[in-house]
């Protein structure tokens, strides 16, 4: 289903878990730094709003998305952290760059998060221009981080 037609920060959370014990990773991309310190913001705020407590976010930044699966590993090997969410903002270029990204930084969180058997959250937002970008960090289809920190919460109750 396109995010158009399912606004990403839309969610139940009629089956979530108490998560105020709970610790959770945030690796956060630098590049598109203003988009992603939004999602960045929207996955907090909604931790938060379902009860996370400040102290048990551990946020980190990497240089761009394709450093996610490691900065993903470098928190998941931790027993403490219970759930990471990755956050970066890949915009198709010239050349086909952006892809070789996206499909590493897919497969390669995938991986991390059956290493450790814990979440490792996708939340990267894919796209061929900058107001698309922005229509999915807090505009007219919601907010990706909001989709991650939910995405965690949920599989943290499954
Ligand atoms: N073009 C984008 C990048 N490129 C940088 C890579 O992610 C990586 O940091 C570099 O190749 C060194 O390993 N990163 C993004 O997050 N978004 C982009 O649009
Ligand atoms: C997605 C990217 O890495 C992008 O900025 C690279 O741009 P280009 O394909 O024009 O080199």
């Amino acid at each position: 289903m396109a995010t158009a037609l399912k606004n990403l920060s839309d969610y139940s959370s009629d089956h979530f878990i108490d998560i105020s014990d709970k610790r959770f990773g945030l690796v956060v991309a630098e590049w598109n730094r203003e988009i992603t310190d939004t999602l960045a913001q929207g996955a907090y705020d909604t931790l938060i709003k379902h009860g996370a407590k400040e102290e048990n976010i551990f946020r980190n930044t990497v240089p761009g998305s394709f450093e996610l699966t490691l900065g993903a590993q470098l928190l998941a090997q931790h027993e403490q952290i219970d759930a990471v969410i990755c956050l970066g903002v890949v915009i198709k270029g010239e050349t086909k760059h952006d892809d070789y990204i996206c499909h590493a930084v897919a497969s390669g969180i995938t991986n991390v998060g059956l290493k450790y058997n814990k979440p490792v959250i996708f939340g990267l937002v894919t796209t061929n221009t900058l107001e698309q970008a922005w229509d999915r960090a807090g505009g007219k289809h919601g907010n990706k981080g909001v989709e991650g920190a939910v995405a965690a919460i949920h599989m943290l109750s499954f």
